[in-house]
């Protein structure tokens, strides 16, 4: 079944085109990556496939319906770059997580059961349900990026999309997250996910798409571990030796990042 389908798509911001005719599939059950340097149009392309950026030519169909008349936005679980914890908003833990519910039980019913625990279940898959009372603030920039996680994973989402999850992540968050995401994949969830290393997720993701100026400039199977072509006995063939030549692949960006 197709999750996601991008067909000659085009968008950017006001006057600025940023994404170039991108046609891109994804269907249940996969686990994709978009890879690409900084300011290629990463988050763009997710962004628009989420209806918050708008699309300029071309169509996006999400769960088979043209996004334009896509009602069931509970189907979809987003955890964006950042949780902005300097917004002075004291929540706690428990509170961020409980918000992920609100699509799925509405604005003015209070939550049940069922509610709680999908609250306990996400946030024990991302190992902080002992952090559950504590106020976000207190948390570690990973231990509020997992809180991200567990609040998208508590609505029980089909897809899950993530901008950059384990940027500035410690290595003891990425492990918690990549346990986390192969349980939901594992449970037959889909995963559309910006990455800037594959890291700990590299055995869960089953494709990779790579963005280069706005356009998918190559996709396929991940790229191997760093050093791997050069173990002996390795007699791989690497089919897309000419782009990387061009300087296409772009797999590890090296520009450094500008806010
Ligand atoms: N809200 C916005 N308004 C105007 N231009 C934007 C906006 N967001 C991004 N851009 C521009 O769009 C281009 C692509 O940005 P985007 O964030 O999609 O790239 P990215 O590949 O995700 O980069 P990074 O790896 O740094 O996160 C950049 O030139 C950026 O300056």
């Amino acid at each position: 079944m197709s999750v996601i389908e991008v067909r000659h798509m085009a968008a950017g911001y006001d006057g600025r085109e940023i994404l170039r005719d991108v046609t891109l599939s994804v269907t249940a059950g996969e686990v994709v990556a978009v890879l690409g340097a900084n300011g290629s149009g990463k988050s763009t392309l997710i962004r628009t496939v989420l209806g918050l950026v708008p699309v300029r030519r071309g169509e996006i169909d999400l769960f088979g319906t043209p996004q334009r008349r896509f009602r069931r936005w509970e189907r979809i679980g987003y955890v964006p770059q950042r949780l902005g914890a300097g917004s002075g908003v004291p929540a706690t833990v428990g509170e961020v997580v409980s918000s992920g519910r609100l699509a799925r039980r509405g604005l003015f019913r209070p939550p049940g059961t069922a509610d709680r625990a999908a609250v306990r279940a996400a946030l024990d898959a991302v190992g902080l349900l002992d952090r559950i009372g504590d106020p976000v603030a207190t948390l570690s920039g990973g231990q509020q990026q997992r809180t991200l996680i567990a609040r998208a994973l508590a609505g029980r989402p089909d897809l899950l999309v993530l901008d950059e999850p384990t940027a500035g992540v410690d290595a003891a968050s990425q492990e918690a997250f990549a346990a986390a995401l192969t349980r939901f994949a594992a449970d037959g969830g889909t995963i559309l996910l910006v990455l800037h290393e594959l890291g700990p997720l590299r055995p869960l993701i089953g494709r990779a798409v790579v963005v280069h100026d706005g356009r998918i400039a190559h996709e396929g199977v991940p790229p191997e571990p760093a050093g791997h072509h050069a173990e002996p006995g390795h007699d791989h063939v690497h089919p897309h030796a000419d782009e990387e030549k061009a300087g296409i692949c772009e797999w590890a960006p090296t520009e450094t990042k500008t806010f």
